[in-house]
């Protein structure tokens, strides 16, 4: 579904992503890995748009989405839940996630927001709070419900258990696990935290220095020679 090819792109003189591939399927879960730094979160803005790439192609669907803006991948189903969440602060709770179906008519959106609440069931209970005064784990639940009821096709999760108490990583590791269960949906989870990302990923690429220094199945992830360009 997601097909990534020989992505370069560069911070004025630095070249940050050298040469990068990589394919992901519907129903399949692809973990990003690297040490601080190595280009991450850059390849994952890339692939949504928020920054060009200098030469290279990325394709939705065997559409070529490379120069298109974040709004039109968005149409096309991408959703992405940035690093530090990007909530709005100052809107309630049930706004945030109406901000995430503007494009859906009414009777669609409700039935979305049911299945959001099963999901996240302490969303419901905060419908009216500002999403600003929630926990960092409830605002990182809130960034995934808003991501999801676009009914996104695929799913871009930079680092969502960053600093985030062990309680609600579950949570987060739980609706992960099911939408990957539900196998239409493709997920790239960028994270630093191994074990989490190895609990639910099929295939992994660790990134060092913007290159793609090991990829391979779930079953490999724990090797040695993937260790030593992560920081476990
Ligand atoms: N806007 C920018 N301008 C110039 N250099 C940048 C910019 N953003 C990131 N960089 C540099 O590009 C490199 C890759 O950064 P990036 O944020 O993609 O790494 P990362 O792997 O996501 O790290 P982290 O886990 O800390 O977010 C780093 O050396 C970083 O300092």
């Amino acid at each position: 579904m997601l097909d990534v090819e020989n992505i370069n792109q560069y911070y004025g003189g630095s070249h940050t992503l050298r040469g990068i591939s990589l394919s992901l399927a519907r129903g399949e879960c692809l973990a990003l890995l690297g040490r601080n730094g190595v280009g991450k979160t850059t390849l994952l803005k890339c692939l949504m748009g928020v920054l060009p790439v200098a030469r290279g192609g990325v394709r939705l669907d065997g559409i070529d989405i490379t120069r298109l803006a974040p709004h039109q991948r968005a149409r096309l189903g991408m959703a992405y839940v940035p690093q530090g969440r990007e909530i709005f602060a100052r809107l309630t709770v049930g706004e945030n996630i109406a901000m995430g179906m503007a494009a859906k008519p009414a009777a669609q959106a409700r039935r979305i927001k049911k299945e959001i609440f099963e999901l996240f069931p302490v969303l419901e209970s905060m419908l009216g709070r500002r999403g600003g005064d929630l926990s960092g784990g409830q605002q990182q639940q809130l960034a995934i419900a808003r991501a999801l009821v676009a009914e996104p096709k695929l799913i871009i999760l930079d680092e969502p258990t960053e600093g985030i108490q062990p309680s609600i990583i579950k949570d987060i590791g739980r609706v992960i696990h099911m939408l990957r269960q539900r196998g239409d949906i493709g997920i790239l989870l960028c994270e630093q935290y191994f074990d989490f990302a190895r609990e639910l990923a099929d295939q992994f690429i660790v990134l060092s220095r913007g290159e793609v220094v090991a990829r391979g199945a779930q079953a490999d992830m724990g090797s040695e020679e993937v260790r030593k360009f992560l920081s476990v």
